[in-house]
């Protein structure tokens, strides 16, 4: 692990922050952006300057929140290390996994675990995992978020492609809805997003049953297309806007194409407020079915690509905000599938490979039709990130959020060469198109992880990530604890996280705690912390007592070293309390640093700073050891207190 305060730096006279471009620099440490200051500030020479761009245009690395990476199981069609080295070529530091086409299907606790199992030392960005639902597996869904910390679910209301993943009934959605509500409002609003591939049957056999009586040709794009009526998707998303009005659940559509549907989804959102978004995915906003080649089946997916006049409505949808999730839907398979000599349209596989291509495509589009790059940013980054409730961590440039970046060049063209992609199965109908914009680096969490040319960076530093409501960014302003059982599976570095919460963030017992896993409770966690502080040396003694914030600091200093210490102190009181009592407070404590050498620490217990002056006085007449060990019992005081608050 690098310095633990070491700050690293980006500038850039073309930075996307808060909606606009502009000159700035940003400030790093450990992997979260902590500072964002003018362009012109200082740099002091202990910082590490990562990027110092004049002419690139640096942004938040991109959230693609479809894609299927069919691993465990089908990793001859992809795979996390093959997706994730894709999505860092690509500007993408985030994705989220699909519940298929791996095998097993993420449809149980425990087939999540494989999947989960499946993951370490393959991820080059950081990884969210969706739960699949399908008929009959509702019981699973708790243990899924609580103990799996998935970050969504995801059901078909057609088939799916893949015979282990059903689809559902109206009868299985309420029933999935229901544990849904259950974990809003009984565990602590741990409730995530239920996204939906929404066609429905009937229709489709309707017009294929047509298409085959009158022969039509399946080498012929239009047979496919008229295959998959817009009708099929507008029905279905009309029965799942109705399902999550009734139900008042977060609800997602997932790779929209009818462009009929835009005006249910707009009345519902905005009539209505239903709790429901949509997304649609590159090739929608790119290709148009006019042009799909004869026979060329890596164009198929569905619902299918749609005509021109469908994909101007789409940018229409996108412009006026009412889809405002732009993601790839990557679903890759091997060449075979495809029936490429075939060319059979009817039978082909159903999904399209472009996580890398992402910004290009979409930027080609958007620049023709006057989509600002500030508009991509939210549409690529913040709002997938939203969705899948991992936006106090990731997406657009903000402090607090991770330092996840981009650099571009927006102006500079390149034909898509597939051989030169970073995915398994390299076919893509994106082969020779003319696209826009060039990734130059990518960065996660404060490392290049992708550089322009240079093969030498392929560092594994992904992680898995859990939804926000139980991630403990530091600046998140209500943070909870994840489930004993989730923390026990996550990386070190969330795991220490969450303890950072309990004991504010002093590595002498946060290494060693992480090395005492599996914990049975919290209560066993605090125990064992109490006994590795008795054991440290004076030195990590001290280095641990002196992780907690000053009781009379600034509000803004302790606000930005620890959330909780700023609500235990009351800090938002200071500014109407006697300032003398901050005075005091503050003689008070550097008296009791420069007799003991350490910092003074007190349960504070939702008392006043001016009840705490006492107590500061008396025990300034105390003995060193004695007083070492008071504040470590206080700091296992505090710890107690905040678990109940923090579960
Ligand atoms: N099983 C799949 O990967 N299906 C995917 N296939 C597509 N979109 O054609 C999807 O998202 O529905
Ligand atoms: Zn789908
Ligand atoms: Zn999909």
């Amino acid at each position: 692990m690098e310095g633990e305060n070491k700050i690293k730096v980006i500038k850039g006279k073309k930075v996307v922050i808060n909606g606009e471009i502009r000159p700035a620099t940003i400030l790093i440490r450990n992997g979260i952006i902590i500072d964002i200051k003018e362009y012109s500030i200082e740099i002091k020479e202990e910082h590490e300057i990562l990027i110092d761009e004049n002419e690139l245009i640096i942004m938040g690395g991109l959230v693609d929140s479809h894609v299927h990476v069919n691993e465990p199981g089908r990793t001859e069609w992809e795979g996390f290390l093959s997706a994730t080295s894709a999505a860092a070529s690509g500007g993408v530091t985030t994705i989220i996994d699909m519940p298929l086409n791996s095998s097993p299907v993420t449809t149980t606790y425990d087939n999540l675990q494989s999947k989960i199992k499946s993951m370490p030392g393959k991820l080059r960005v950081d990884v969210g995992l969706l739960g699949g639902i399908i008929p009959g597996n509702a019981s699973e869904i708790s243990r899924m978020v609580l103990e799996g910390g998935v970050v969504g679910f995801k059901s078909f209301l057609v088939h799916s492609g893949i015979d282990e993943f059903p689809h559902v009934q109206e009868t299985d959605i309420q029933e999935a809805m229901d544990v849904m509500k259950q974990l809003r409002d009984e565990c602590g609003g741990r409730d995530v997003v239920m996204m939906f591939h929404a066609e429905t049957e009937e229709p489709i056999k309707e017009a294929t049953e047509r298409l085959e009586r009158e022969k039509a040709d399946p080498k012929l794009y239009d047979t496919f297309l008229q295959s998959r009526p817009r009708v099929s998707e507008n029905i279905a998303i009309d029965k799942v806007i109705e399902l999550c009005k009734k139900n008042q659940v977060r609800t997602h559509i997932v790779h929209l194409s009818s462009s009929d549907a835009i005006k249910s989804i707009n009345e519902a959102v905005h009539h209505d407020k239903v709790p429901i978004t949509a997304e649609t995915t590159y090739h929608y906003l790119y290709f148009v079915s006019e042009q799909v080649p004869y026979g060329n089946t890596l164009y198929k997916c569905c619902p299918p690509v749609r005509e021109g006049e469908n994909k101007d409505l789409l940018w229409k949808a996108v412009n006026e905000g009412t889809i405002k999730i732009i993601v790839s839907d990557h679903s890759p398979c091997t060449l075979d599938l495809k029936l490429i000599e075939q060319g059979d349209f009817m039978k082909a596989w159903g999904g399209i490979s472009s996580l890398q291509l992402g910004l290009p495509i979409i930027w080609t589009e958007a620049k023709k039709r006057g989509v600002s790059l500030v508009k991509l940013s939210e549409y690529m980054s913040d709002e997938p990130s939203r969705l899948v409730g991992l936006n106090d961590r990731k997406g657009s440039i903000k402090i607090g959020r991770d330092a996840d970046f981009v650099i571009w060049d927006p102006e500079e063209s390149f034909i898509v060469d597939q051989d030169l992609l970073m995915v398994k199965n390299k076919n893509s109908p994106y082969h020779g198109e003319k696209l826009h914009g060039v990734v130059h680096e990518t960065i996660l969490r404060g490392n290049k992880i992708f550089k322009r040319g240079d093969q030498s960076i392929s560092r594994i530093l992904g992680q898995r990530l859990i939804p926000t409501k139980i991630h403990t960014n530091s600046i998140y302003p209500n943070p909870t604890l994840p489930e004993i059982e989730l923390l026990n599976s996550l990386s070190k570095s969330s795991f220490i996280e969450c303890t950072n919460l309990l004991f504010e963030s002093a590595p002498p017992l946060a290494n060693e705690l992480y090395e005492k896993r599996p914990f049975s409770s919290y209560q066993q966690l605090i125990n064992d912390a109490d006994k590795i502080i008795k054991s440290l040396n004076p030195n990590d003694k001290i280095q641990v007592i002196n992780a907690h914030p000053r009781i009379g600091s600034s509000a803004a200093q302790v606000k930005k070293s620890s959330s909780i210490s700023y609500r235990e102190q009351n800090c938002d009181k200071d500014s109407s309390i006697d300032q003398s009592i901050l005075e005091t407070l503050k003689n008070l404590n550097n008296q009791y640093e420069s007799k003991f050498g350490f910092k003074f620490v007190e349960f504070v217990n939702g008392r006043s700073k001016s009840e705490i002056i006492p107590i500061i006085e008396q025990r300034l007449n105390n003995e060193k050891q004695s007083e070492l060990d008071k504040g470590l019992s206080e700091m296992i005081e505090i710890s107690k207190s905040r678990l109940l608050k923090l579960k």
